[in-house]
C-alpha cells in the first residue's frame, strides 16, 4: 500500500465489511464514553418507564463512527421496546414513511439515519407525526384529492447525523434531546480496544492496547478495525498476543502516525503547508484539489484535526497550527509561530 493513496478502511465511515455488530456494547453500562450524554439518558429512559410513556424524540449528531446507531440501539433495549430502523434516502415518498409509522407499537423506537437526507415532502409528513403523533395522508389526486388524518400510537424518534448543519430548522426543533457525541480519549479508548480483545478473544498486553487506543483517531469504530488488524500480525509474526511492540509494527505499515493520523489527514495537512504556505486557503480549494467532496473534508477529516489543535478555521479559511508544522516536521513560514504559539 503506497502512503499517498488514501486506505478506506482506516477512514471513519462505514465500510460494508465492518463487523460492527460483534463489538456493539447491549446495555448504557457496558457503553464506554460520553459521560454526560449517558448520564443524562439514564435519566430519560428511567423517567419514560416510570411514567409509562414513550421518551421524547433524540437527535445523534456528530462524526462518524462515534455510537450514534449504538446508542439507538441501546435506548430501545433499555426502554424494553421495539427497535425499527430506517435511513433518510431510503424513505422517498411520503408513503414509505406512513407505512412504517402506522406499523409501530406504542412506545417502540423509531430510528432515521441520515436524517438530514429526508427528501422535503417526507419531513412534511414526520411533523404532526412527531408532534401530535398523527398523519396527514393525502389520497388520490386532482380534484379527487383528500386527506385523511391517521392516529398513530405515541413512539420516540431517534435520528442520527453527521451534518447537523443540513437540518431544517423545524426538524431540529422537534427532538426535545440533542445529544452531540463527542472524540472519545486515549484512556475511553483504551477500554474499548481491551474489551474488543476480549470478545474477540486476542489476549492484548495493556501497552498493546494502549498504543492501538492512542492512533485510533478518537474514533471507535477505527479502534475495532485496527484492533482487527494488529491481531492479524500477532499471530502472523508473533505470538498472538497483542504487544506494543506488534502493535506500532502493524500500525506503522498501516500508515497510522502516532496521533492517530491516516495518509488522507497527512494529505490534507501537507497540501495546506506545502502549497499554500499554511493558508488560509478555502474549503472550495482544497476540496478540488484533493479531489475530495467538501461534505467529506467538513465532516470527517476537519473535525479530529480542529480537536487535536492542528488547522484553525478562520472566516478567510483554513491555516495550519503550529503542532501540525512541527507533526510534519516542516518550517513553519516567519511570523506564523507568533500567531498560535
Ligand atoms: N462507546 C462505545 N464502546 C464500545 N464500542 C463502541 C462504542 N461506540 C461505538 N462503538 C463501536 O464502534 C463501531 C461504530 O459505532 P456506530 O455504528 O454506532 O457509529 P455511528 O456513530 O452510528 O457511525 P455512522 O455515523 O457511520 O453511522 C461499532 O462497532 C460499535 O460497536
Ligand atoms: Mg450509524
Amino acid at each position: 500500500m503506497s502512503m499517498q493513496e488514501p486506505d478506506p478502511t482506516l477512514r471513519p465511515e462505514r465500510q460494508p465489511e465492518d463487523s460492527d455488530r460483534a463489538l456493539r456494547p447491549q446495555t448504557l453500562d457496558e457503553f464506554i464514553g460520553q459521560r454526560d450524554a449517558r448520564a443524562n439518558l439514564k435519566v430519560f429512559i428511567e423517567s419514560a418507564k416510570r411514567r409509562g410513556e414513550a421518551m421524547d424524540h433524540a437527535l445523534f449528531h456528530g462524526p462518524p463512527g462515534l455510537g450514534k446507531t449504538t446508542l439507538a440501539q441501546i435506548m430501545a433495549r433499555e426502554l424494553g421496546v421495539n427497535f425499527r430502523m430506517t435511513s433518510g434516502p431510503v424513505l422517498a415518498k411520503a408513503g414509505d414513511l406512513a407505512a412504517i409509522l402506522t406499523n409501530l407499537e406504542a412506545r417502540d423506537v423509531l430510528f432515521i439515519d441520515e436524517i438530514h437526507r429526508l427528501n422535503p415532502a417526507v419531513e412534511e409528513v414526520l411533523y404532526p407525526a412527531l408532534e401530535d403523533f398523527e398523519l396527514d395522508l393525502v389520497i388520490g389526486e386532482g380534484p379527487a384529492a383528500r386527506t385523511v388524518r391517521i392516529e398513530l400510537q405515541p413512539f420516540t424518534l431517534v435520528g442520527a447525523t453527521t451534518r447537523m448543519g443540513l437540518l431544517t430548522t423545524p426538524l431540529r426543533d422537534r427532538f426535545g434531546i440533542p445529544t452531540r457525541l463527542e472524540f472519545y480519549n486515549e484512556d475511553e479508548l483504551h477500554e474499548i480496544v481491551t474489551r474488543g480483545a476480549r470478545l474477540m478473544g486476542a489476549p492484548a498486553a495493556d501497552l498493546g492496547a494502549r498504543e492501538i487506543a492512542k492512533r485510533a483517531r478518537g474514533t471507535p469504530r477505527i479502534a475495532g478495525r485496527l484492533l482487527r488488524r494488529v491481531v492479524d500480525f500477532a499471530v502472523v509474526d508473533g505470538d498472538g498476543t497483542v504487544t506494543q511492540e506488534i502493535a506500532d509494527m502493524a500500525l506503522t505499515r498501516l500508515g497510522v502516525d502516532d496521533l492517530g493520523l491516516d495518509s488522507a489527514d497527512r494529505r490534507y495537512l501537507r497540501l495546506i503547508g506545502e502549497s499554500y504556505g499554511g493558508g488560509p486557503v478555502g474549503i472550495e480549494t482544497l476540496s478540488a484539489a484533493l479531489s475530495e467532496s467538501r461534505d467529506s473534508l467538513e465532516d470527517v477529516i476537519e473535525p479530529y484535526l480542529l480537536q487535536k489543535g492542528l488547522i484553525q478555521r478562520t472566516p478567510r479559511g483554513r491555516m495550519l497550527a503550529q503542532a501540525a508544522w512541527r507533526h510534519l516536521g516542516l518550517d513553519a513560514p516567519k511570523g506564523q509561530s507568533d500567531m498560535f504559539g
